[in-house]
């Protein structure tokens, strides 16, 4: 479970402290909703959210350019408010307060720095991997104002995982800090497309070019690049929860503008949780609200996508479902053929790309239009995720479409089975996976952490009375023939669960499984 921790929040934020609902536009004001006022008041009603919601795309976007600079000038005529641009505080109470004019300023010497001092060029990719410190969002809007195409890499990264990136991406910079640039200088060698890196730090290293002595040494003049609204802006690596991540191309506008959905329609202060990246167990909203009073607000989103579908305020929260779609985006089931399926029946999750495509989709896996041409069926692209949508309009979460168990012809879906094993006091997390049968094809087995006070109890006795406690929270043919005990489970750097790896040491070498997967 993830609270609120967005890569993207960046744009969020810039974008949600605009009180009017308009992006200005080399001069043009943009109106991003059609509501009489141009400003919803109050979008506490979902239904009238997604009325006003209409965004008009231009030929050109460029969000350091249409958004910051606009900020930049309405504060220098004292037309807004004192609110910073960039507030940053650290674990020792550390701050940095940006203004739009500073940010201005000291992105528009990287930008220099990036164009003159590394001779980077529009188009050329920049892999960026630092904590998040204020440059992390100076490198951004210097990536924006140039023209290059940031890739951002978390610092967890192990050499194999930037080995991967730089080779699949062909960046040509890199920027770091001391702690990770040992770690890049190993795979450096292996990664030829590579002309400069680039350090953050107050010593010397070398063959690194440092950041702020660069910066020092250039003007902070720089004219914004004029970007098309369908250049590639941004690459993100997906979280490589179901195989090799995937490099997932975004535009000037399907996330400079796109993520205006996640800004706007979310809420100001801390007193409300979001939930997004796996789904979570409706036992852990109970536990939540009971420690703390608060609702989880759920989102669903990937890294394709800006926020497909979620609990937007105003909605009645169903622990269990991950809300409406959002706006901007027609959700559906649909079913092999792609075709939308009655409400109340499983069936694929998928956003109808014909006869328009949403702006806010990602543009293509670069360099694999098969891969990219793998995710449309119809007039829908795939999501991968199974789902069902209730009467109301809710969507409901089965599983990623490869972790959906079928045993003795029954369709299972992890989470529900995960869901139940929760709700027992053994049970600190699970995951749940197919596992080869003789009779069945498949049956599901859960590996399940146990918490502390249950670690010295007999197994056998506790993995019967975990299934017990299943069948009679679910239909009792999901319940786990199969549980392992383990200490932890196989996780991405993002903490999403790893189930194929799991599956992949249940079925071995079976092929027939493998295959199917
Ligand atoms: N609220 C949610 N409930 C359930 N699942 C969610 C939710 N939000 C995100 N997800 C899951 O996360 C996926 C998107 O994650 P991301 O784009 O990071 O890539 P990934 O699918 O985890 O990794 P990879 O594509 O590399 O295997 C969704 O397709 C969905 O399976």
């Amino acid at each position: 479970m993830t609270l609120y921790v967005r890569r993207k929040s960046f744009f969020n934020h810039c974008l949600k402290i605009s009180k009017k609902n308009e992006v200005h536009e080399g001069g043009r004001w943009l109106q991003m909703c059609r509501s009489k006022t141009s400003a919803p008041k109050n979008f506490c009603d979902y239904e009238s959210m997604r009325r006003t919601y209409n965004i008009r795309v231009p030929q050109r976007f460029n969000f350091a350019k249409d958004v910051l600079e606009q900020w930049e000038t309405k504060e220098k005529k004292g037309q807004r408010s004192s609110l910073p641009a960039l507030w940053w505080v650290n674990d020792s109470g550390e701050e940095v307060r940006w203004s739009f004019e500073e940010l201005g300023f000291h992105s528009r010497r990287l930008a220099n720095v990036l164009h003159q001092e590394c001779s980077l060029e529009r188009g050329d990719r920049v892999f960026l991997i630092l904590p998040r410190v204020p440059e992390w969002w100076l490198v951004n809007v210097a990536c924006l104002r140039t023209g290059t195409v940031l890739i951002p890499g978390t610092s967890q990264l192990t050499a194999r995982d930037i080995c991967h990136r730089l080779q699949a991406s062909g960046a040509k910079c890199v920027i770091t800090d001391e702690t990770l640039a040992p770690l890049l200088d190993t795979v450096a060698s292996d990664c030829p497309s590579i002309s400069t890196k680039l350090l953050l730090s107050h010593r010397a290293m070398h063959g690194w070019g440092n950041l702020s002595e660069l910066m020092g040494k250039v003007s902070d003049d720089h004219v914004c690049m004029d970007t098309r609204s369908d250049e590639a802006m941004t690459i993100f690596f997906t979280s490589g929860t179901t195989g090799s991540p995937k490099m997932t191309q975004h535009s000037h506008c399907s996330y400079g503008l796109g993520l205006t959905v996640n800004g706007r329609f979310m809420f100001k202060a801390l007193e409300h949780c979001l939930c997004a990246g796996e789904p979570i167990n409706p036992e852990v909203m109970w536990k939540w609200k009971e420690l703390t009073g608060l609702d989880i607000y759920e989102g669903y989103g990937q890294t394709e996508t800006v926020l497909i579908a979620g609990t937007f305020k105003g909605m009645k929260i169903k622990p269990g479902s991950f809300g409406k779609a959002s706006p901007g985006y027609d959700v559906q089931v649909v079913d092999e053929d792609g075709s939308v399926l009655p409400r109340g029946q499983e069936g694929d999750l998928g956003i109808r790309v014909k006869p328009d495509r949403p702006f806010s989709l990602f543009t293509e896996y670069t360099g694999e239009p098969e891969r990219t041409a793998e995710c449309f069926r119809g007039d829908f692209y795939l999501t991968g995720d199974r789902g069902m949508m209730d009467d109301e309009g809710y969507l409901w979460f089965i599983g990623r479409a490869d972790d959906v168990i079928l045993s003795a012809g029954y369709r299972i879906g992890p989470f529900e089975v995960e869901n139940a094993l929760i709700e027992h006091s053994a049970v600190a997390e699970s995951a749940v996976v197919s596992s080869p049968d003789p009779v069945r094809g498949e049956v599901v087995k859960a590996f399940v952490v146990l918490t502390a006070d249950y670690k010295s109890r007999d197994h056998k006795e506790l993995i019967q009375e975990l299934q017990t406690h299943v069948k009679t929270v679910t239909a009792p043919y999901k319940y786990p023939r199969k549980i392992e005990f383990v200490d932890h489970l196989p996780k991405t750097v993002s903490g999403k669960i790893r189930r194929v790896e799991l599956r992949k040491k249940e079925w071995g070498q079976q092929t027939s499984k493998q295959i199917w997967k």
